[in-house]
């Protein structure tokens, strides 16, 4: 999903993509129900302004459902009430990374980056474009159609393509699943940066993941499933992952989520 940002509120502090300032953003009693089976219900869930939250959880426990909630999409079963602390509408203010790449398969890799732009009708910028490719280790990848990429690769333009919306408030499903170790470890840090000062729901199955990058840790567990928060560690993020806090907090969010297989 692609969704329009408009101009930046005069006097705003402004995150570090120089946009807007990015509201905190509020779930009221969400609830996610097929049949006889109670996914979640009543569950509320705040993220706090400027900062990542990580959610984590058993698989099939309703992340990206609470996650497509937040991004407005419509999906049977699944309900709830989203706001954001500054009043304002969240229409227009969110950027949401799929599972699944929705590259269009006859855009060469620099269109995909921009098919946002297009799609409404502003104004492309190849060259920022070119700069995010770059960033995310694709400059020799702009010209080439999606079908000539690999997982990893479409992935990262995934990736380029919601960086490029510059929107306040960013979702993203397992951004980073498709990669090398090495290039997942670079491409965090470089995420980080970009999107500082940003409201931003990370959804991941990899715990040090989650430590590295968020200033919040959630996990969603049980049935009906529940949040509880793990503390990270003190540092700033991205975090380095070889840290003595790091490995200390790995091993309380690994019990945590031990103890959440159990609950579900
Ligand atoms: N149309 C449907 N009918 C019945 N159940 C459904 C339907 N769509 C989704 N579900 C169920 O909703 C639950 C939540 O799915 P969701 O994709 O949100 O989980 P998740 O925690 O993100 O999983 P994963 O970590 O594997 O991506 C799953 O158990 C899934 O089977």
């Amino acid at each position: 999903m692609v969704v329009s940002v408009p101009p930046a509120d005069a006097g705003a502090s402004s995150p570090a993509h120089g946009i807007q300032a990015a509201p905190g953003v509020a779930v009221r009693c969400a609830s996610l129900v097929y049949g006889a089976t109670c996914h979640f219900d009543r569950l509320d869930l705040d993220l706090a302004p400027g900062e990542t939250t990580c959610l984590l959880g058993p698989s099939g426990v309703g992340k990206s459902s609470l996650l497509r909630l937040i991004a407005g999409l419509v999906q049977p079963g699944l309900a709830g009430t989203v706001g954001a602390d500054d009043g304002r509408a969240l229409a227009g203010r969110i950027a949401l990374m799929a599972q699944q790449d929705h590259l269009l398969p006859w855009a060469r890799v620099v269109d995909n980056v921009m098919l946002g732009a297009r799609l409404r009708g502003d104004a492309a910028d190849p060259e920022r474009a070119r700069r995010l490719l770059r960033q995310l280790g694709l400059e020799n990848a702009e010209a080439l159609y999606p079908r000539a990429l690999s997982g990893g690769m479409r992935q990262r333009v995934a990736l380029a393509r919601t960086l490029y919306e510059a929107a306040p408030i960013v979702l993203m499903d397992e951004p980073f699943s498709a990669l090398d170790a090495v290039t997942r470890h670079r491409l965090q840090g470089e995420t980080a940066r970009v999107l500082a000062g940003c409201t931003v729901l990370l959804v991941t199955h990899d715990p040090q993941e989650a430590l590295r990058l968020g200033h919040r840790i959630l996990v969603l567990a049980g049935r009906p499933a529940t949040l509880r928060a793990v503390a990270p560690s003190p540092e700033p993020v991205p975090r380095d992952a070889g840290s003595a806090a790091l490995a200390a907090a790995q091993g309380m969010l690994l019990t945590a989520l031990g103890a959440a297989e159990e609950r579900s």
